[in-house]
């Protein structure tokens, strides 16, 4: 898992980076304007004009020295413009000045306004970076404005100028609003907030050789998992294994109008690799569940009191369960046994908040979609004040929170929140929430302890929705259960 870290603490990674590692400060920036650009050319074809627009502190010698490796890379359209009013120079930006000098890249400066073209095919905002520190006066606002609304493509260097990626209020942003911020060693925390919209639409992360080192060993709430850190979680099947070892599942879904879900739920359950899936349902879908899915095993759903739960490793239980009274009775009775447990949808529009237990067994997870959250836990105006609520109440309530988002919270009664890193709008379609939670259910099955089956489970949804994202514009929850062994296979293999 990776560190998720403040502005400050970057900055001190920086300054430690320099100096145990004994790299001079311009060299870093140096690695840093390779990296951006790097990233940067797989966006923009090389004939466009681009202007770089830069202050005169380090995220300006940022863009100094990519307007260089541009130049060198074959951007024949390159213009520079310095802001001019900055109190003083970093000692990198007036290196990179000197060295983009020697190059025949223009450099042109900018005291006002109207000293800036009137339109920009693509603009580099390379002008505050994380060192933007004060309320931002005239000068600086109107030039913002002026690219924000006269640009087609802006990318930032690190994070968008005028934006403190450390504090939450947005109400009255009036920096720069990105299409894409290539960012340096980690994501901004910010950037995985829906609000963070209005000031990059996208962000990617490009390695500048901070101390790893250094930043692990900061003390962080929020954790992102990557590839590497999914392939941690996953357990190898070994040799001499058999159905048995991989876990029972009870799929407890579907009332006659939303059967579907049920399906999509168990056949996730299978395809994530539990060794036996049984489906508590109606006994006149029996027939259906028999041909759609041979590999499920059925009970009734009107004699759930009558089944020996000691049998199963992990029930998951809501996908279109309803919320008629037979449905609150069915959760309420699930929530008070022993049996690692998965409740969503339905199920958790059936309860209140009252309703969880005060010591609840250690593996309830909970995987509510924002309205969800909000129904059970109050209204929210930003999702950074509902992810303060989530935490705390994984903590309170010592339950797992997935809070599901674009980049999903799992909240963990030890305050920590994990940041799913993989997903993305071509899975936004009915029944995908159902396939997440037969994932994170087979992976308790599987012998996952809950904190890890929710990460593991949310990062595999994702990645499966990634890789097939980039083949078709809409991947339905049926097309991801099916690919799901693929990216199992996948995430085993990572070096
Ligand atoms: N650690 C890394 O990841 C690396 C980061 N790099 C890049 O460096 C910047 C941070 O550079 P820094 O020089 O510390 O700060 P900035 O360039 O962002 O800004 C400093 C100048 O901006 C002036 N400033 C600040 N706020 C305002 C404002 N509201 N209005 C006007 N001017 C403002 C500030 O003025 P002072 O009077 O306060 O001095 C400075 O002149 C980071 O974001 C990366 O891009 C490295 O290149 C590689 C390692
Ligand atoms: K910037």
């Amino acid at each position: 898992m990776l560190n998720l870290i403040t502005n400050q603490q970057m900055r001190m990674a920086d300054a430690y980076t320099c100096e145990n590692l004994k790299i001079p400060s311009v060299d870093l920036m140096e690695k840093a304007a390779i990296a951006f650009v790097k990233a940067f050319i797989s966006y923009c074809n090389p004939e466009r004009e681009v202007y770089i627009i830069v202050g005169k502190g380090n995220n300006g010698g940022d863009g100094l020295a990519i307007a260089r490796l541009l130049h060198q890379t074959g951007f024949k359209n390159i213009k520079v413009y310095i802001l001019e009013k900055f109190n003083s120079e970093s000692n990198d930006f007036v290196i990179n000045y000197e060295r983009l000098k020697q190059t025949e890249v223009p450099i042109l400066h900018c005291t006002a306004l109207n000293d800036l073209p009137p339109t920009f095919d693509v603009a580099i905002d390379a002008i505050l970076g994380s060192g933007f520190n004060r309320e931002l006066d005239l000068f600086f606002t109107s030039i913002f404005k002026h690219i924000n609304t006269n640009s087609n493509f802006i990318v930032s260097v690190d994070v968008p100028s005028g934006c403190n990626v450390d504090s939450f209020n947005y109400n009255s942003y009036n920096g720069i609003r990105a299409q894409l911020t290539i960012s340096f060693q980690r994501p901004k925390f910010f950037f995985t907030l829906p609000e963070s919209q209005m000031v990059t639409e996208d962000f990617e992360v490009v390695d500048i050789g901070l101390s790893q080192e250094y930043i692990q060993s900061i003390t962080s709430e929020y954790l992102w998992v990557d590839k590497e850190a999914a392939k941690s979680l996953l357990p190898r099947r070994k040799k001499f294994t058999h159905k048995g070892t991989y876990g029972h599942v009870l799929v407890c879904a579907g009332s006659p109008h939303m059967r579907g879900a049920s399906l999509l739920c168990a056949k996730a359950v299978l395809k994530t690799g539990a060794g036996l899936i049984t489906l508590l349902t109606n006994s006149d879908f029996f027939p259906f569940v028999n041909v759609l899915a041979p590999e499920l095993m059925t009970k009734n759903i009107n004699q759930f009191k009558d089944i020996n739960l000691e049998k199963f490793s992990s029930i998951a239980i809501g996908p279109g369960l309803g919320t008629d009274e037979k449905a609150k009775e069915l959760v309420h009775y699930f929530l008070r046994q022993n049996t690692p447990l998965v409740l969503d949808a339905d199920a958790l529009n059936v309860l209140q908040l009252e309703d969880f237990p005060k010591n609840p067994h250690e593996s309830l997870i909970i995987t509510p979609h924002v309205n969800e959250f909000d129904r059970l836990f109050g209204q929210h105006e930003s999702w950074y004040e509902r992810l303060q609520t989530a935490k705390k109440s994984a903590e309170k309530l010592k339950i797992i929170i997935v809070l599901k988002n674009q980049y999903t919270y799992i909240c963990t009664p030890n305050g920590k929140v994990f940041i799913n890193s993989t997903g993305n709008p071509a899975m936004a379609q009915g029944g995908m929430g159902d396939a997440l939670t037969g994932c994170i259910a087979a992976l308790l099955a599987r012998g996952l302890n809950p904190q890890e089956a929710a990460i593991l489970g949310c990062f595999i949804h994702g990645y499966t929705g990634d890789k097939l994202a980039q083949h078709y514009e809409v991947v339905s929850p049926s097309l991801l259960i099916d690919n799901l062994p693929k990216s199992l296979l996948d995430i085993s293999k990572v070096e």
